[in-house]
C-alpha cells in the first residue's frame, strides 16, 4: 500500500513503552503525532492537517491539548474519522454516546489495568486503616510513633465494594486472604463463579454496614457523586473510604465534610474531583492518605495497556471493528 492510500492514524499524547509496536502500525497505515497546543488549534488542524484522520490513539494527559471529547467537539471530527482508542481504562473524558451518534467507536482498555489499580486500592485500605501515611509523616518529623493514632485491624473487617467490574474483583481477591468480609454493590449480580465467597447486596445495606467502602465503579453521567451528604449519613460512624476510580464519584466537599465530622474516620485517594487540583480540607488533614492518581503508574502494566490501545487500532485497520469496544457503542 502506498503511503497514501494508507488511512491516517494520529497520535495523541505519549507512547512511552510501545514505541516499536506503534512504528510497526506504519506497514497498514500513515502515522501522525498530534502537534496541536490547544483545542482552538486542534479543532482548526481538525480541517486541516488531520481533515483525513481514520483512527486516534489517546491518553487521559492529551486532554491538556484538545479539551474534553465532548459532543461540541465531535460535531468538528471529519467523516473520515471512524475509531478513538483510549489508553485507559476510564473513558470519562469521551463522550461516548456522543461519538457513536456520529459513528465513532471508542474503545478502552479492559483488563490490562486491573491488578495495578486493585494493588493500589489494597495500599489505600491497609495505609488508611492502620494510618501508616500519618505514621511516616510523623516519622520524618522526628517524632517516631509518639502522636501517631493507633489504627484498625483490617483482618475481620467489613469491604463494601461499589462497582464489582475486574477492578472490583481483582481489589476483593487481594483482600479475601487478609480475611476481610466482602460485600459488593454492582448493576447487575454476577454469576456464582465470578462472585465467589463476596456477598451481593444493595447499595443501601452496604452503606449501612461497611467498615471499609471501595469506590470501583467508572465515571458517567449515572455515577457522578454516588457518594454524596445522603449516602455519608447512611454509613456507620467512623468508615473508611477509598477511591481510585475516579474522584467525580464522591461528593469531594460532602466527603470534607464527612471527615470533620468524624463520620469518616480516614479516606485513601488516588483520584480527585478536579485533577490535579487537591481539596484543601483532605491537603490539611494530616489523617488522609492521597496519591496523585498513579493507580497504573507502573512500567509493566503501562506497556500492556499500550500496545492493547495499539492493538485496537491495527484491529479497527484490519478488521473494521475495535477489540474491546466501549458499552456505549456495542449497545447504540
Ligand atoms: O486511571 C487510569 C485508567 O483509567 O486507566
Amino acid at each position: 500500500m502506498s503511503s497514501v492510500n494508507k488511512p491516517h492514524l494520529l497520535l495523541l499524547g505519549p507512547i512511552v513503552h510501545a514505541k516499536k509496536e506503534w512504528e510497526a502500525l506504519s506497514s497498514i497505515a500513515r502515522l501522525s503525532e498530534c502537534t496541536s497546543k490547544n483545542r482552538d488549534e486542534f479543532i482548526a488542524d481538525l480541517k486541516g492537517k488531520y481533515s483525513d484522520v481514520f483512527g486516534i490513539y489517546r491518553t487521559f494527559s492529551s486532554v491538556k491539548q484538545t479539551g474534553l471529547i465532548d459532543e461540541a467537539l465531535v460535531k468538528q471530527f471529519p467523516e473520515s474519522l471512524k475509531y478513538i482508542a483510549h489508553n485507559g481504562a476510564g473513558y470519562d473524558q469521551i463522550d461516548a454516546v456522543a461519538c457513536a451518534k456520529h459513528g465513532v467507536a471508542v474503545s478502552n482498555v479492559t483488563d490490562k489495568a486491573d491488578a495495578a489499580t486493585a494493588d493500589t486500592a489494597v495500599y489505600l485500605i491497609i495505609g488508611t486503616l492502620r494510618n501508616f501515611s500519618y505514621a511516616a509523616k510523623n516519622l520524618r518529623e522526628g517524632n517516631w510513633i509518639f502522636g501517631t493514632p493507633v489504627g484498625r485491624d483490617v483482618e475481620e473487617k467489613v469491604l463494601g465494594i461499589v462497582g464489582m467490574g475486574g477492578i472490583g474483583q481483582a481489589v476483593r481477591d487481594r483482600m479475601a486472604p487478609f480475611a476481610m468480609k466482602v460485600q459488593y454493590y454492582n448493576r447487575r449480580r454476577l454469576s456464582p463463579e465470578k462472585e465467589k465467597d463476596s456477598k451481593y447486596v444493595s447499595m443501601e445495606e452496604l452503606l449501612a454496614t461497611s467498615d471499609v467502602i471501595s469506590m470501583n465503579l467508572p465515571l458517567n453521567p449515572h455515577t457522578r457523586h454516588t457518594l454524596n451528604k445522603e449516602a455519608f449519613s447512611k454509613m456507620k460512624d467512623g468508615v473508611f473510604i477509598v477511591n481510585t476510580a475516579r474522584g467525580g464519584v464522591i461528593d469531594e466537599a460532602a466527603l470534607v465534610e464527612a471527615l470533620e465530622s468524624g463520620k469518616v474516620a480516614s479516606v485513601g485517594l488516588d483520584v480527585y474531583e478536579n485533577e490535579p487540583k487537591i481539596h484543601e480540607g483532605l491537603l490539611n488533614n494530616p489523617n488522609v492518605l492521597l496519591l496523585p492518581h498513579m493507580g497504573t503508574h507502573c512500567r509493566e502494566t503501562q506497556y500492556s495497556m499500550e500496545c492493547h490501545t495499539i492493538a485496537n487500532l491495527e484491529s479497527a485497520i484490519t478488521k473494521n471493528e475495535l477489540l474491546t469496544p466501549v458499552p456505549e457503542w456495542t449497545s447504540r
